[in-house]
């Protein structure tokens, strides 16, 4: 199980751009992490891989807490796919997925690395891509790349794997976004845990078990998406109209910007002004 005690972070000039946060995801759970430009998503995510250093809280995985372990240690549990990665050097695509591998040798690649490597390349179905330089792709190819880094990562390790991806479907394409959560959601569901940054509301509700909804640095809502995904909620966090009803084909919200909300939500929005009509 993630437990997250009290994240926060602020600059050193003292803006919070995280109030301290707390929830916890078990294994087998996709969280995604929706809100506004600036809510604090990316900040969420990197106070929870390590990349923010002045970080308050405790971050804990299965009960070790991740402060207390080594990077290399972390890169054993934990992945991460950031919103865009560069690469200041020709890297073919293969060897980009094998960096997945490098916390698990020493010195070179066991057979077991290349397998993993293999079966990362087939999840991400980037087979197509492995012997092109990195650079050469497309901003679509090069996540799609990433994530089969995040994959190779976590193949096989000892224990429950968490993944951490920031907004992950940028530039991929409709059948490429569900393809790849329908991946992701069967990784999760082997007993790992998944936090994905997400702007797209309606895929966060289809494929997440919970959803954070973040604004201006602190969590709103953390609730399954029937619970988190309410007019209320969406409307404080986006301030702009929106309705919520049932999908027509799935068991989930499907959430409407640019409509008026329900009768019945208007009552509860009551406080919101901007947008009643
Ligand atoms: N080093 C910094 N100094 C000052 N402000 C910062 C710094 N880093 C981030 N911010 C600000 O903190 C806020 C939260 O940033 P963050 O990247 O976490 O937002 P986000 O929710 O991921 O947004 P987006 O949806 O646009 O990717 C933003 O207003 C951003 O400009």
């Amino acid at each position: 199980m993630l437990d997250v005690q009290n994240i926060s972070f602020a600059t050193p000039g003292g803006k919070k751009l995280l109030h301290p946060t707390s929830f916890k995801a078990g294994l087998g759970e996709l969280i995604a992490i929706i809100g506004p430009n600036g809510a604090g998503k990316s900040t969420l995510l990197k106070s929870l891989s390590n990349q923010l250093h002045d970080a308050s809280g405790d971050v804990f995985w299965n009960e070790a807490n991740l402060k207390n372990l080594s990077p290399q240690e972390q890169a054993l549990k934990r992945a991460v796919v950031a919103q865009q990665v560069y690469m200041t050097m020709e890297f073919p695509v293969r060897e980009v997925v094998l960096m997945g591998r490098y916390p698990h040798f020493q010195k070179q690649p066991s057979k077991h690395d290349f397998e993993a490597v293999d079966w990362a390349i087939r999840q991400a179905e980037v087979e197509h891509l492995i012997d092109r330089s990195y650079n050469s792709l497309s901003g679509g190819e090069q996540q799609r790349v990433q994530i089969a880094r995040a994959f190779a990562q976590l193949h096989e390790i000892n224990g429950p794997g968490l993944l951490l991806l920031d907004e992950p479907l940028n530039n991929l394409d409709i059948k490429h976004q569900h393809r790849f959560l329908d991946r992701v959601t069967e990784f999760t569901k082997q007993g790992n845990t998944t936090l994905l940054v997400i702007h797209d509301i309606n895929l966060a509700a289809l494929y997440a078990d919970k959803v954070a909804v973040l604004k201006n640095g602190e969590l709103i809502a953390f609730d399954t998406p029937v619970r988190a995904l309410t007019e209320k909620n969406l409307l404080t966090a986006y301030d702009f109209p929106v309705r919520v009803e049932h999908h027509p084909y799935h068991n989930a919200p499907a959430v409407y910007f640019g409509c008026p909300a329900t009768a019945h939500e208007k009552i509860n929005n009551s406080t919101s002004k901007q947008y009643q009509l």
